[in-house]
């Protein structure tokens, strides 16, 4: 079966610093991939390769085996990659229906996502619709964010550290979005530094350990030392 997104290889570059070394990496249609790591392991650099917020070589990172490396974050979304970024980043001065439906303007086909769908799936979204961004709770600003990735109906969702920051209760409500939105089919790649989080939602992980790899299987198949060795290195 060939993967849906796939790394070959993969590096990433800040001028001379090199925050990523050589990843391959796959997630195939369905599947819900999680990355974990310590802070500076080269998460976040990783994903913003894939959607095209820092460069890469063509052939780095394949969309149904074509390269599609170093394209401009815009042509990413067009082709299916949308990112719920960390920090969320939504527009602070916009209503939480403006944020949402800023996601169209990146539209990659016809997945059933779109505004209703989106409030079916978040509820309390509706009901504030008409309120500025800033004004909803951390986790209900979360939902803003995933919701403007999703309404683009991405072939794959990447989500940078969704949990942070937010109380255990939100977290769990973001996590059992991630769980409905994969039982509709959409692919997701989440970063995640929340190890109970990342295994309870992921079918296999990748740990990531100064840029590198250091662990990579089936979610179930590492008991808590081996992960956690490959988290801090030893
Ligand atoms: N814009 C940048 N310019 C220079 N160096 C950067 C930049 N962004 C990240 N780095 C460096 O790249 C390395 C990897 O950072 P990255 O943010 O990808 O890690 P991370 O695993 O996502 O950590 P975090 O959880 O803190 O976001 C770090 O050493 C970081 O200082």
């Amino acid at each position: 079966m060939m993967a849906l997104l796939e790394t070959k290889n993969l590096e990433v570059f800040y001028g001379d610093f090199q925050a990523v070394f050589g990843v391959d990496f796959h997630v195939n249609e369905g599947e819900t991939v999680a990355i974990i790591g310590a802070n500076g392991a080269g998460k976040s650099s990783f994903l913003k390769a894939l959607s095209g917020l820092v460069k890469s070589r063509p052939d780095g990172i394949l969309l149904d085996g074509k390269p599609v490396g170093g394209k401009p974050a815009f042509d990413m979304v067009k082709s299916g990659i949308a990112l719920v970024p960390e920090g969320r980043r939504l527009f602070p001065s916009m209503s939480v229906g403006d944020n949402l439906r800023m996601g169209e303007n990146g539209k990659s086909g016809d997945r059933g996502w779109n505004y209703e769908t989106i409030c079916d799936l978040f509820p309390i979204l509706r009901e504030r619709a008409d309120q500025l961004a800033p004004t909803l709770s951390g986790g209900q600003q979360q939902m803003v964010a995933i919701g403007r990735a999703l309404i683009s109906n991405p072939r794959v969702l990447l989500c940078d550290e969704i949990s942070l920051g937010l109380s255990p209760a939100a977290v769990k409500d973001v996590y059992a979005a991630i769980a409905e939105i994969k039982k509709r089919g959409t692919t997701i790649v989440i970063v995640e530094q929340d190890l109970n989080a990342a295994l309870s939602a992921a079918d296999r992980i990748y740990c990531f350990l100064e840029g590198k790899v250091s662990l990579a299987g089936r979610a179930d198949e590492f008991d808590r030392s081996q992960i956690l060795a490959a988290y801090f290195g030893s």
